[in-house]
């Protein structure tokens, strides 16, 4: 279970003018700071998958850093299956598997090479990692390319190495961000059908996308971040009326008119 309450955070600018000078209207820029996320709160259980949406620079990457250990928040709480995250450190961060735009791979060693070293940092023996590995193969189609090079992938078949390395240790909670921007229509219904499995086993998993239909096809909860905040968090049935992907944009676009208009 991952618990997320008014998580907070801010930037200090390091030229505080320049948005001001450019006209920026975000109403999060405040002296010689930027307020990125003003009250993020969540909650994904067993068996659950959230999808957390919001327009670009909303905060949804600065609140899964936080969620994820690698940003201390300024206010909030997070706890991951009632551990709370800041109190317990290092025990609580090895339960949660993170992806994001930095998450990489040692380039020239194989797929399978990494994800053992990996697997080593976390302490796994042996043993489990060869099992780890090779579900994660498995699971993720990469049998055919495990032995070769991460440099001579495919920016499809790199971004579902690093899914696997981001999950090697087996973590009881998945955090992943946006990972199928890139990807082509079959690299996508391998993450998603990836997804789909950690489900079925019970694991927590949140992902951030811009793709609704994802979102329609996958996910039990939403969490809309608006501007730093939550503005809206529940089913999807709640948010939209019904589950599809056209319910869930016209709603979408409904709230954020104001950005379209702004963009003209
Ligand atoms: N280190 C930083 N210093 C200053 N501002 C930052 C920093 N990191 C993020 N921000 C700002 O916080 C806001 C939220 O950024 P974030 O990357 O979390 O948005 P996002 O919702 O993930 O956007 P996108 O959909 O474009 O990926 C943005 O306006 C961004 O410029």
């Amino acid at each position: 279970m991952i618990k997320v309450t008014d998580l907070h955070k801010r930037f200090k600018l390091a030229d505080p003018k320049a948005g001001a000078a450019s006209g920026s209207k975000d109403p999060r820029q405040r002296g010689r700071f930027f307020y990125s996320v003003e009250g993020a709160s969540l909650s994904c259980r067993p068996g659950q998958v959230l999808g957390l949406i919001g327009p670009n620079g909303a905060g949804k990457t600065t609140t899964l850093r936080m969620i994820s250990g690698v940003l201390k928040p300024d206010q909030g709480s997070i706890s991951i299956n009632d551990e709370d995250l800041h109190s317990n450190g290092e025990r609580v961060r090895k339960k949660i598997g993170f992806l994001s735009a930095s998450t990489s791979l040692y380039e020239r060693f194989s797929v399978e090479e990494n994800l053992r070293y990996f697997a080593g940092l976390y302490g796994l023996s042996n043993c489990d990692s060869n099992d780890q590995i090779d579900l994660l193969c498995q699971q993720l189609q990469m049998d055919s390319y495990r032995h070769r090079r991460v440099m001579d992938l495919s920016s499809g078949m790199k971004q579902r190495a690093n899914i696997a390395r981001a999950v090697v240790h087996q973590p009881q909670v998945i955090i992943l961000d946006e990972p199928t921007t890139g990807l082509d229509i079959m690299s996508t219904e391998i993450v998603m059908e990836f997804i789909r499995q950690q489900q079925q086993q019970q694991v927590p998993v949140i992902f951030s996308t811009h793709h609704l239909e994802e979102v329609s096809l996958l996910c039990d909860q939403l969490c809309v971040i608006d501007k730093g905040h939550s503005a809206f968090n529940g089913s999807l049935e709640e948010y939209a009326g019904d589950r599809d992907a056209v319910s869930l944009r016209r709603r979408f676009m409904a709230e954020h008119q104001q950005l379209l208009a702004e963009a003209v």
